[in-house]
């Protein structure tokens, strides 16, 4: 089963680059076995060209590796976290994308303006706060998980499957690494688009109908109960 695991999460790294999220190695895909709770996440400093599933690095959910030759992602602490507070995250992805890094360096959420938004995530993305100076100069990539969770208090992650580090850049995750790579994707066009609106409306924050809102998310999504009910 792990075998099969790092294969994918192999090739859902390969895909970073394919589709423009990542410049150098700036990302990482990972995918979590939960009936073992082991994950398998990508070896830090590789180019993804260079990739092959025995590269994998395997982790358990105190952040110990268990398995490989190579060190695994200097994020792997911020995986673990989310993993351990997330049952909606079968696969997590971490990248500066272009556009969507500019929305955390900014500090603001990315207001639902749109059907296009709405069709993926159930409301605006949230950007968390940012770190105090003891969190960044401790276990600073396990404070960056904890202070995502915390910007999800009452929010389903389910349902907005993605999130701005502040000054930082964006994470995202899915039933599984290919999902969470296509959040990830789905992600960068609404931040561009949402930037080009906000331009266009003089900084409006104002979003969507919720009326609306809630006929798109739930139309693409009521059908699975991982989402959870129409509330
Ligand atoms: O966020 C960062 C650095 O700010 C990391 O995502 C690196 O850009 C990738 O690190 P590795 O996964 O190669 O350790």
């Amino acid at each position: 089963m792990l075998e099969e695991l790092k294969e994918q999460v192999c090739e859902a790294n390969r895909q970073l680059p394919i589709h423009n999220l990542v410049v150098f190695t700036w990302g990482n895909v990972s995918g979590i076995e939960r009936k073992s709770g082991l994950f398998v996440i990508k070896p830090s400093g590789v180019e993804y060209d260079k990739l092959r599933p025995k590269d994998m690095v395997v982790v358990n959910l105190d952040g110990e590796k268990v398995e490989g030759d190579l060190n695994p992602s200097s994020d792997t602490p911020t995986h673990c976290v989310l993993y351990k507070n997330f049952a909606a995250a079968g696969g997590i992805v971490h990248t500066h994308s272009r556009w969507a890094t500019i929305w955390a360096q900014m500090g603001k959420p990315i207001p639902a303006y749109g059907t296009t938004h709405g069709d993926y995530f159930y409301g605006a993305i949230p950007c968390t706060r940012k770190m105090t100076p003891e969190e960044i100069a401790g276990a600073y990539e396990a404070e960056t998980g904890n202070v995502i969770v915390e910007s999800f208090k009452g929010t389903d992650p389910a349902t907005i499957p993605a999130v701005l580090v502040n000054s930082h850049g964006p994470f995202a995750w899915g039933r599984d690494c290919f999902e969470a790579v296509h959040n990830s994707v789905v992600l960068e066009e609404l931040a561009m688009m949402a930037w080009h609106t906000r331009v266009m409306t003089a900084g409006s924050d104002e979003a969507m109908q919720r009326e609306l809102l809630n006929k798109h998310f739930w139309r693409k999504h009521g059908t699975h109960a991982y989402y959870g009910q129409n509330t």
